[in-house]
């Protein structure tokens, strides 16, 4: 009751947009498309929601075809799409029963479902969708993604223009949800966050770089990370793109994740070379690769 993708491609007149896509949610599985902008998420959970055709592929959601059978995909999954999807003229409680009403039930009949959620933005039910704060949208939406019991959740990028406090929220009622049964798939840019999934995908230029679990993916990076800070950051990032034994360098918060194409590297050896380029309060630590670091290797 999961999802199965099998060889999806999807091109817009010249651009691939999704090049023989495959991949497998188990049920009840919460499971990550992490990709930049432009990686061909939207394409994707528009196929699987049957609102777009592949070219090429096949694909299932809950057990349906997302062709043959897409009229019973459309009452068994929610879809929460990444730009907002709500009626903006109509209250909370008006966006609510509408969807609840599209799809023959009522808000009573699966509050249990959604109280955990709706119960935060109760209080504004009377005002118009609109004129909520970005939380609170990304909760009406999410409400109105569940008011029918799916069996599968689609969310495309949900936390995009959210607060911290509510994106950590957020996840928090994904991990409920997922308690309840329901298989969920998401998609986001941010790299943190693909760190509460059970697995993920990293996607980028239409094409799965991997697929396992966030731990998995860490562990698989074949090298040694230093982390790298100097007085002038303009200048290091010349220098170290300069070096000879180079292998990637980019920027990385306040910091330069540098990797070496040499086998025997050593800090020193950085810090030899940063101190012949006149670098000042030179720093060059090691460090545990992130899945940013993975993504970065994996799309040179
Ligand atoms: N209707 C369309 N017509 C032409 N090109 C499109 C169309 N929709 C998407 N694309 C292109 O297909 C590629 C994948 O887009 P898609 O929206 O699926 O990516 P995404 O990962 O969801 O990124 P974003 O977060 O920016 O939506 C992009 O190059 C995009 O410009």
């Amino acid at each position: 009751m999961g999802i199965k993708v099998i060889n999806i491609s999807k091109t817009y007149d010249k651009i691939k947009a999704l090049e023989n896509i495959s991949f497998e949610v188990k049920p009840g599985e919460l499971f990550g498309l992490i990709g930049p902008d432009g990686a061909g998420k939207t394409t994707l959970f528009r196929i699987l929601t049957t609102l777009l055709i592949a070219d090429t592929g096949e694909a299932t959601v809950a057990g349906y075809d997302v062709v043959q059978e897409y009229k019973s995909i459309r009452n068994h999954v929610g879809y929460m799409p990444g730009r907002f999807s709500l009626y903006q003229d109509l209250t909370v409680e008006e966006n609510l029963n509408f969807f609840a009403t599209i799809f023959g039930t009522t808000i009573e009949e699966n509050y249990d479902l959604i109280k955990d959620i709706y119960v935060q933005i109760e209080p504004f039910k009377n005002r118009r969708a609109g004129k909520l704060s970005g939380g609170m949208k990304q909760k009406l939406a999410l409400s109105c993604a569940l008011i029918h019991k799916p069996k599968v959740l689609f969310l495309d990028e949900p936390t995009t223009g959210v607060d911290p406090v509510s994106r950590k929220e957020f996840w928090e009622m994904l991990k409920r949800l997922q308690k309840k049964n329901i298989t969920i798939l998401v998609s986001t840019p941010y790299m943190d966050e693909a760190e509460l999934c059970d697995r993920i995908a990293l996607i980028t230029d239409g094409k799965i770089l991997e697929i396992d679990t966030p731990e998995a993916i860490k562990s698989s990076f074949p090298k040694k990370i230093y982390r790298v800070k100097s007085s002038g950051t303009f200048q290091l990032i010349q220098d170290l793109g300069a070096y000879d034994k180079t292998h990637s360098a980019y920027p990385f918060g306040e910091y330069i994740h540098f990797t070496s194409t040499s086998t025997d590297f050593k800090a020193k050896d950085l810090v030899d070379f940063l101190k012949e380029k006149n670098h000042s309060n030179i720093e060059v630590m090691e460090t545990d690769p992130t899945i940013e670091d993975t993504f970065m290797e994996l799309s040179k």
